[in-house]
């Protein structure tokens, strides 16, 4: 499998050499204002730099030199948490350059009516409206994102989905969406398009991926705040440890005040920079690693909630079983020849451009040498399928041919004065208890026999359920089938609870119920009939084959529309929780062992008692503010790699997972700065810089 997702080594030099430039631009005070925390230090590097050029006409509250170090290394950090972010976004722009190649001067053929055969103008695909029909035609370009409203094509998608294997666009059914950039191999399709210039689904992932329309997410600003308030807590307790030195140093008549210096060193140490500084990285990495499962997000918020997910809705069909239903077996009812159903079957199915439908007349072809009619000759009306009335068929001189579920045909006869027979009902339940689906067969109100459609549980989704079981998430299988074939379905897939003869209402219905409960729900959605579902989940996969109702109502859009990938997912969202929760707690940690290293030392001159917390032994106290502030700026660089890859990820409950952080990353944040900050003190001792 061929894919155009970068490869995942973090060091690319193109992206490194881009991210300095970018750390730079980033210094700009309306990038700073966004992030609060770092805007603290920003406005420290400025004061320092002040405070030196101060030093330097000999008006300096400590030594030039001393200023000057601690200056330097707060605009460090500040370019440092600059520089994880435009690494992040280095990375994620990468990988959406591929999709600039897929935008490209493309010639419509815009048909003067919407039919095959038509004569067309040639016009240039940029001017193309929302509601133009246009003919493609083997070898040409799709010039827009559309529906196929006629014809069938092979179409090679590589330019959006790096898969190079052709997919099947046709009309009707859950693959009629086609993407503009992409290019038709065979045959030829009419499209009406579906968006104006600038909205495509293209320029839409572009915009995403790059992070031009990123926002913060609600955990992103509720973590913020939090991250703000603690900065104020020091701020405050900072700028009042100044006249209480100066008090007591007046008192004691021994001593010297504390420096401002000092102060704004203690203070950067102190607030929680780490996380501060690479908060907005890991989202965008979150987005970015997001898109190297091939999944396109269109928010943040999304990718979020996909960590949260409580409930997963799986459409049985497709998503948990292999999805191509096919007619295996005719079951006439007493007194019915299995031909005579076949019969009555094919004809029904004529014009069905289901899957299920096309199967029906290849099996009676294969069975009995049934040929498809010429449905025009045959002066017949067809009655399509709808998953409401899950039922269809055709009406033909006189002779009204059904097919569909067990109920909808009961419905059906029990309307014109017939019977169900029990026979039947038996057949119904042999065949649901096998796993597969009975459609039953009616020709007015007779009931004719059943035709079984099987279709096959994938292989290993047992075990991704135990896997999501174990995450705590619930998994609810949905479909339209009988209760039967769901039980039978659901019991061989392991899911935890199904929801059979589902029409799209009822899928609505069931995710506001769990929502109402307090419950974030994620699900997949291919047809137009998903749209309010997706529209209404938390997080909701449209895939990229489906139509573009799905696509526009879901929050991301799986370019492999693989329906099992919402597991991945929801890995890819919590490990990106985790991955934000394991830095907040080891930045806060971290700023705890800082303290001890700090206070000691920058007091020593103005509370020599406080020289029993001095257990790190640093060797002066400048050189001990230095430390920490070197460390401080060095760690932020250091934890950009797990920022962007992400933390290691098992499935395993939340209560284990808080614990294994706090041991981990709680425990690493307290012990890491003391042994740091004791090297580079060493360091500079050794260097003779202190
Ligand atoms: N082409 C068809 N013609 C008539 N009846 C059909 C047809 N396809 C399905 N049905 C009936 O309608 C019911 C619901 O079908 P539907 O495709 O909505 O089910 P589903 O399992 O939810 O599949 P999906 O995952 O595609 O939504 C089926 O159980 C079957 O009885
Ligand atoms: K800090
Ligand atoms: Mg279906």
């Amino acid at each position: 499998m061929s894919k155009n997702t970068l490869s995942t080594s973090l060091f690319n030099r193109d992206i490194l050499q881009q991210a300095i430039i970018d750390a730079f631009a980033k210094l700009a005070p309306r990038q700073q204002w966004k992030n609060p925390v770092m805007f603290v230090v920003y406005l420290g590097s400025m004061l320092t730099s002040v405070l030196w050029l101060q030093a330097l006409r000999g008006q300096g509250d400590a030594p030039a030199g001393f200023i000057l170090a601690i200056a330097c290394c707060l605009w460090f950090t500040v370019l440092f948490a600059n520089f994880a972010e435009a690494v992040a976004e280095g990375r994620s722009k990468a990988q959406a350059s591929f999709l600039h190649n897929a935008k490209r001067d493309i010639i419509a053929k815009k048909l003067d009516e919407a039919r095959y055969g038509n004569p067309f103008t040639e016009i240039a695909a940029s001017s193309l409206r929302k509601g133009d029909v246009v003919l493609i035609e083997a070898g040409d370009f799709i010039p827009g994102d559309g529906d196929v409203i006629e014809g069938v094509a092979s179409v090679d998608e590589s330019a959006i989905t790096g898969e190079s294997a052709p997919v099947i666009r046709e009309s009707g059914g859950d693959f009629s969406s086609v993407t503009g950039g992409t290019r038709v191999l065979s045959d030829w399709l009419v499209v009406r398009i579906s968006v104006n210039p600038g909205e495509t689904f293209l320029d839409r992932m572009i915009a995403m991926v790059e992070g031009s329309q990123r926002q913060k997410t609600p955990n992103e600003i509720a973590l913020t705040i939090l991250l703000v308030a603690l900065t104020l807590v020091f701020l405050m307790a900072t700028v009042t440890l100044l006249p209480f030195s100066l008090y007591s140093v007046e008192t004691a008549g021994s001593g010297h005040p504390l420096s401002i210096t000092v102060l704004v060193a203690l203070l950067v140490c102190l607030i929680p920079t780490t996380i501060g500084g690479l908060l907005s990285a890991i989202g965008v990495a979150g987005i970015g690693r997001m898109m190297q499962k091939n999944v396109v997000a269109t928010s943040g918020r999304a990718v979020e909630a996909a960590g949260d997910v409580d409930v997963l809705l799986l459409d049985k069909t497709g998503t948990i079983t292999l999805g191509n239903r096919q007619a295996a077996a005719f079951f006439p009812a007493k007194g019915v020849s299995e031909k005579q159903l076949a019969d009555a079957a094919q004809l029904s199915s004529l014009a069905d451009e289901t899957p299920e439908g096309r199967s029906i007349v290849v099996l009676a072809k294969q069975k009995f040498g049934i040929r498809g009619r010429d449905v025009h000759s045959l002066g017949a009306t067809f009655v399509h399928f709808s998953a409401q009335t899950r039922m269809s068929g055709v009406n033909l001189k006189g002779r009204q041919i059904r097919k569909g579920s067990e109920d909808a045909i009961r419905g059906y006869i029990t309307e014109q004065g017939g019977r169900f027979p029990a026979d039947t009902q038996n057949i119904v339940i042999d065949v649901s208890r096998r796993g597969s689906t009975p459609l039953v067969v009616a020709e007015d109100k007779k009931v004719l026999g059943v035709i079984e459609l099987k279709d096959i549980v994938k292989g290993g989704i047992k075990e991704r359920f135990m896997e999501l079981r174990q995450m705590g998430i619930k998994t609810i299988m949905i479909t339209g089938d009988n209760r039967l074939t769901a039980a039978a379905i659901a019991a061989e897939a392991g899911v935890d609870d199904f929801l059979a003869e589902a029409t799209p209402e009822a899928k609505l219905n069931l995710i506001r119920q769990h929502q109402a409960e307090g419950r974030l729900v994620a699900m997949t959605g291919d047809g137009t009939n998903d749209a309010p579902a997706l529209a209404q989940a938390d997080v909701a996969v449209a895939m990229n084959s489906g139509t573009q109702a799905a696509k526009e109502a879901g929050n991301m859009v799986d370019l492999d529309s693989n329906p099992t990938k919402l597991i991945e997912i929801v890995e890819t969202g919590k490990q990106m929780l985790m991955t934000r929760g394991a830095l907040t707690t080891f930045s806060i940690a971290n700023d705890v062992a800082k303290y001890f290293a700090i206070i000691p030392a920058a007091f020593a001159g103005t509370y020599p008692a406080l020289n029993v917390l001095n257990v790190m032994h640093l060797a002066t106290p400048a050189s001990a503010i230095l430390s920490a502030v070197i460390f401080n700026a060095l760690i932020i660089i250091a934890l950009i790699p797990l920022a962007l890859r992400g933390v290691g990820y098992k499935p395993v409950g939340a209560e284990k997972l808080l614990q294994n952080n706090l041991l981990i990353y709680g425990l690493g944040g307290l012990v890491v700065p003391f042994i740091g900050i004791k090297l580079i003190d060493a360091l500079l001792v050794g260097l003779h810089l202190v």
